[in-house]
């Protein structure tokens, strides 16, 4: 049977990051991607211009609804809103019988606010124990344990402050960093380092929500984390190579750029 993949995250009507991404995501990645839509955005190339949450009664039902019939081989996070919905999550994470990605979505590429700042606890003590691999850039790492990072060295002091909070594995992404793009995984004994020509693009809406799903796409497909996570690199890094215009402002990452490459 075809590998089921659940993502758990908020609306992009511009369709570049959120669901959007995610479900796109899973789409060139041969799985069949579901939805938990925890909120609503007003989004575009140029920013976030209205954001609405869901009841956590309405993101409960969507999660029992898919998990209890269809079931899932792997979940993805990204945008929960508020520290109710982020906990309802943990623990309906923590009854899955499949391993969890959370990408701890803090801000969008604009620096519009996609978590209340009275989340980051729940994120804390709630959702990273339950988490296969937490996937934050770097402002999410500051914002959730305080380390800075502005070397390469700092990735290997970011990821083992994440790791204290318990997910099995940390992916820090170095993306924001200059030069490559350097991101590191580990689970505290094991160390990949993933390096990617830095693509001189500005066409990056969507990079983290893409990249999280490509994990977990993996992950459902019987991967282990570290050859998951490096599918997902190789994935994300092609989607920003062919990363486009899109309104008048950031665009999107090519979701589709495999098939393209085959036309
Ligand atoms: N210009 C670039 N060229 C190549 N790879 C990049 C570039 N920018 C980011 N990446 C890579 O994309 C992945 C996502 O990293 P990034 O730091 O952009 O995540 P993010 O900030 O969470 O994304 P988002 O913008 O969706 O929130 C990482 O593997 C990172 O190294
Ligand atoms: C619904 C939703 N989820 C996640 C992001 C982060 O993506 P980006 O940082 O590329 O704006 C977003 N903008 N919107």
């Amino acid at each position: 049977m075809i590998p089921r993949v659940l993502t758990v995250a908020g609306s992009d009507s511009g369709g570049g990051a959120g669901v959007q991404a995610d479900l796109k995501t899973m789409l060139a990645l041969g799985v069949h991607g579901m939805s938990v839509i925890t909120a609503v955005t007003a989004q575009n190339s140029l920013g976030v211009q209205g954001a609405w949450e869901l009841p956590v009664e309405a993101v409960r039902a969507q999660y029992r609804s898919v998990a209890d019939d269809i079931g899932v081989q792997a979940v993805k996070t990204g945008m929960l809103a508020s520290a109710e919905l982020v906990e309802a999550v943990a623990e309906l994470i923590s009854g899955t019988d499949a391993p969890a990605v959370v990408d701890p979505v803090g801000v969008s590429k604009h620096g519009d606010p996609l978590l209340a700042a009275s989340a980051l606890d729940s994120v804390r003590t709630k959702l990273l124990p339950v988490a296969t691999v937490a996937t934050p850039n770097l402002d999410e790492v500051t914002q959730l344990t305080g380390v800075r990072v502005e070397s390469e060295d700092d990735l290997r002091r970011a990821a083992g402050a994440v790791l204290e909070y318990g997910p099995r594995w940390a992916l820090i992404k170095g993306g924001h960093l200059s030069g490559d793009a350097l991101d590191l995984l580990t689970d505290g004994s094991e160390e990949h380092w993933l390096r990617a020509p830095r693509h001189d693009n500005r066409h990056t809406h969507g990079t983290g929500c893409t990249l999280a799903s490509a994990i977990a796409s993996g992950l459902a497909k019987g991967l282990t984390v570290p050859e998951a996570v490096g599918a997902a690199k190789e994935y994300v890094t092609g989607a920003i190579a062919a990363g486009f215009a899109l309104g008048a402002g950031i665009g999107p990452v090519d979701h589709g750029w495999r098939f393209r490459s085959a036309e």
